[in-house]
């Protein structure tokens, strides 16, 4: 499409982590593709400067949302991108997801220096994530392990297991390979045997819900089959009571209209059995993409799974 007068350059917030960059840039050279003039605003959150404690105790989802959306409010800035998965499961009044885009990699990744892969691990090793889903799978997969919190962007995490602080770390493998860093990854791990988190490896685009112009303008960035797997995902999580923080994965796939979604629930207490849950149904709509979700979020409850409220 060309447009007859050019339109203001739109802006991307964006936080600063290399990963976030990587996001933002991404989306600036495919919405340059379509015409328009882009330029990208980067900025701090809380997320990014709280490193020493595990996010889940200091306030989760929203973390590294929040201060995208002041520049969003003000106007410095019309569009921001985020990794799915670190975005509240309910917008904050005067704002939309307007896009999601095609997924990466939506499963975790096994690094280490010395070993190939989880069963390669002596007895004991030390494994570091900070993802209470990733906690709970690991420990039943290997009860024997110790694991130790992990915090920081991409860099500070190889680097800390670099240093010799971890026998292996599990961390998502988009972000290892939007930076190039695919080589670093050991061993992929199924969603059967470590189920991912909901939206994980996809990208979403933040607008004002008072901005429908924008939406038109990511229209093309749109991927429909991610959108309805990430609604379906996002929609388990609404259902276990949005962004608190327990350990939850939710993990969709679509093949020939047909969506199969798994969903697992951990008690954050460690005393429960995990609670897991897997539902198939024709999906061609993000309401029936939410619909099925908000089914397997009540069959979790159902099977002992317990709505958290400390969001
Ligand atoms: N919680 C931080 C975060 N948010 C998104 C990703 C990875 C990229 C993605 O899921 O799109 C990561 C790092 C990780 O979990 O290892």
């Amino acid at each position: 499409m060309t447009l007859a007068t050019p339109l203001p350059p739109l802006v991307i917030a964006t936080r600063e982590s290399r990963l976030a960059l990587w996001q933002a840039e991404h989306v600036k050279a495919l919405l340059q593709a379509q015409g328009h003039q882009v330029q990208l605003l980067g900025m701090t959150t809380k997320g990014d400067q709280i490193l020493d404690r595990t996010l889940s105790k200091v306030g989760g989802k929203g973390l590294f949302v929040k201060e995208l959306e002041v520049a969003l409010e003000e106007g410095s800035a019309h569009i921001a991108v985020h990794s799915l998965k670190d975005v509240p499961m309910d917008m904050p009044d005067g704002f939309a997801l307007a896009c999601v885009m095609e997924r990466e990699d939506p499963r975790d990744a096994f690094v280490s220096p010395r070993y190939a892969d989880l069963d390669a691990l002596p007895q004991g090793a030390v494994v570091g994530t900070s993802s209470l889903r990733r906690q709970v799978l690991l420990q039943a997969l290997r009860p024997d392990l110790k694991i130790e919190p992990l915090r920081g962007n991409l860099d500070t995490r190889l680097r800390k297991l670099d240093e010799g602080q971890y026998d292996a770390i599990v961390l998502a493998a988009a972000g290892l390979k939007r930076l190039g860093m695919t080589d670093r990854i050991r061993s992929i791990f199924e969603p059967t045997a470590m189920l991912p988190a909901a939206g994980q490896g996809a990208l979403g685009i933040e607008i004002r819900t008072d901005r429908q112009d924008l939406a038109q303008a990511l229209a093309p960035l749109v991927h429909l089959p991610t959108w309805l797997r990430v609604a379906a995902e996002r929609a388990v999580s609404r259902g276990m009571g949005g962004s608190c923080s327990v350990p939850l994965a939710a993990h969709a796939v679509l093949d020939a209209g047909l969506m199969r979604l798994d969903a697992a629930w951990g008690d954050p207490e460690g005393i429960l059995p995990l609670v897991q849950v897997q539902q198939t149904a024709p999906v061609s709509t993000l309401e029936q993409a939410e619909a099925l979700g908000t089914d397997v979020a009540r069959r979790l409850q159902a099977g002992g799974a317990k709505v958290c409220s400390n969001a």
